[in-house]
Formats: structure tokens, C-alpha cells, sequence
């Protein structure tokens, strides 16, 4: 039987850890870390993870922020708004929470947001700290999966990685921490040919292409660890909807470890964004630049 590695628990102790480091900050900034959320439109995931990330700001002793804006803002009020946050000192922490409408070109945005102050670590100089391996903030959602593997695995040199996806947010980051760690990595998606070869080989999945169960039983070495980060909501045969990764979950008992969904990567990413935002109100005193956070 594959070991469950338990992402609820493990984000309990990640955010027990952040609020003991939030009460020094606050003593060092005279206020609460503060972390400003911005969303745009009303997608009703999206509403549900907004608000699921400023509840747990407050848990952590965190001050939060929520700006909600209509669907059909105009992209130059979206900019204003992150220019007076990127202004604003009471702000450690900007979140704009993503997909963003059409008509705004979500680059254009991340973009704009001061790089010390971008919790997501989506702006393109942390893109470059981080594939330089010198510091700066790194995504949650890798910074998550790292921490989920750290659990199972102390040494990675010369272990052989798959990344399923090659997103900007979680599948190429990940390559770069994996990579970081003297992995051999592997990136590969949707247009891959041969992937359930190349999974075959590997000591590490990170499986993070948003198709649900999409890797089988047969594409998993024995004794491998896989981290699924896919969640998509699925209709069930008994007429209600759930949540399923991009994993086969019931067939891979042969691996060593695995993560489940929900209870998996979800929780660590909301971890992990407590914890940048931490890290971001350290940047603003001028501490913790140079040290990568995994
Ligand atoms: N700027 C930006 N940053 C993000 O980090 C970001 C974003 N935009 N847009 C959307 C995705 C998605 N995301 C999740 C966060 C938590 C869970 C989570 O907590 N999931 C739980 C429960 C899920 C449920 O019950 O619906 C779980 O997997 O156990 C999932 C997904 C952050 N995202």
C-alpha cells in the first residue's frame, strides 16, 4: 500500500510555523502583515479560494484586504489600483487572483505589481531569481509541492523527476525547484509523445496537466512518489459533483507515496501563500532577500 501524504495536516504545521514568524514581524513593522486580494469578476471558484485565502490570512494574524471589482473593469483600473497597493505600506502581500477577463492582458498586470510585494511570485523578475536559483518569492503551488515531497524524500540528486504541464504557475517552477535539487527533470505535456513511457521511468510525478485521471496504475514505477496537483470538478455516477486529480488514485497502491484530492496540494498552496506573505512583509524591512524560502 502507497503511503498518503497528508496535505491538511502538513498545511497546519506550515501555517502554526508562519503565525510564530508573523508575531515577530509585527513586533519589527509596528502593524499585522497585510495582504491585498484582488479579483475581478465573480467566478464562483474563484470567490470560494478568495475567500477561503483571506479566512486563513486572519487565522495567521495576518491583516487582509479584499478588492473586488466588476467583470468589466477597464485593464487601466486594474493598473491604478495596483499602483496604489504597490504605494500603499500598510500592504506586504499583492494577489491578483487569476484566470482575469479577456479583455485584460494578465501579463500586463503581473507585470505591474512591485516584485518584492508579489506573493504569487508570477512577476517576471522573480521568474528570473528563481531560474537563477537566487532568492526572491517563489509560487505557492511549487513552493507546496516541494514541501509535500520534502516529506518522503531527503536527498534528490540524480533521482529522475516528470513534470506533467508546463504552466507558468505551477509546472515550470516546479522543474526549476526539482532541478535546483540535482533531479534529472523531465517536462512534459499534453502534446508529449510516448508519456506514459516516460512517467514509467520516473522516481518523481508531479502531475499537474488538469486532466483528470489521466495517469494510470501501469504509467507508475513501483515505489515512485507522485504529487498530484490536477483538481477538476467531475460529475459522479450518483448525479453529484467531486473533485478529481489528474491521477488514477485507486491505481496506484504499488507507488510509495501519494497525495490526495482534495486534502492534497490545495491546502499547501494556501500555506504557502500565508508564508510569502510573510516573507514579503521581511523583504520590506529589508530582510530575507537573498535566501530562497525552500
Ligand atoms: N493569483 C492566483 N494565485 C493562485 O494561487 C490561484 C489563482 N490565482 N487562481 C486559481 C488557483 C487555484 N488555487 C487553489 C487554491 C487552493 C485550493 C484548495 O484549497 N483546495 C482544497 C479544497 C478544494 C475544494 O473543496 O474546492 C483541496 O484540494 O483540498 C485549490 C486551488 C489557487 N490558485
Amino acid at each position: 500500500m502507497s503511503a498518503l501524504i497528508d496535505g491538511k495536516a502538513l498545511a497546519r504545521s506550515v501555517s502554526e510555523q508562519t503565525a510564530e514568524t508573523v508575531r515577530g514581524l509585527t513586533e519589527r513593522l509596528g502593524q499585522a502583515p497585510g495582504l491585498a486580494v484582488v479579483l475581478v469578476g465573480n467566478d464562483p471558484a474563484s470567490e470560494v479560494y478568495v475567500g477561503r485565502k483571506v479566512r486563513e490570512c486572519r487565522k495567521v494574524g495576518m491583516r487582509s484586504t479584499e478588492h473586488r471589482l466588476p467583470a468589466a473593469t477597464d485593464e487601466a483600473d486594474l493598473l491604478a489600483l495596483i499602483e496604489d497597493l504597490n504605494s500603499d505600506p500598510t500592504v506586504h502581500g499583492i494577489l491578483v487572483q487569476l484566470p482575469l477577463p479577456d479583455h485584460i492582458d494578465a501579463g500586463l498586470v503581473l507585470d505591474a505589481i512591485t516584485p518584492d510585494k508579489d506573493v504569487d511570485g508570477f512577476h517576471p523578475v522573480n521568474v528570473g531569481r528563481l531560474s537563477t536559483g537566487t532568492g526572491g518569492l517563489v509560487p505557492c503551488t511549487p513552493l507546496g509541492v516541494m514541501m509535500l515531497l520534502d516529506t518522503v524524500i531527503s536527498d534528490y540528486r540524480g533521482l529522475d523527476a516528470v513534470v506533467i504541464g508546463k504552466s507558468n504557475i505551477v509546472g515550470k517552477p516546479v522543474a526549476m525547484l526539482l532541478l535546483e535539487r540535482e533531479a534529472t527533470v523531465t517536462v512534459t505535456h499534453i502534446e508529449t509523445r510516448g508519456l506514459s513511457e516516460i512517467v514509467r521511468k520516473a522516481d518523481i510525478v508531479v502531475a499537474a496537466a488538469g486532466a483528470p485521471g489521466l495517469v494510470k496504475g501501469f504509467w507508475v514505477k513501483e515505489g515512485a512518489v507522485i504529487i498530484d496537483v490536477g483538481i477538476t470538478r467531475v460529475a459522479l455516477p450518483d448525479g453529484t459533483t467531486g473533485l478529481m486529480g489528474d491521477v488514477a488514485f485507486d491505481e496506484v497502491q504499488h507507488a510509495r507515496a501519494v497525495t490526495p484530492v482534495p486534502g492534497g496540494v490545495g491546502p499547501m498552496t494556501i500555506a504557502c501563500l500565508l508564508s510569502n506573505t510573510a516573507k514579503a512583509a521581511a523583504l520590506s524591512l529589508g530582510e530575507a532577500r537573498h535566501r530562497l524560502s525552500v
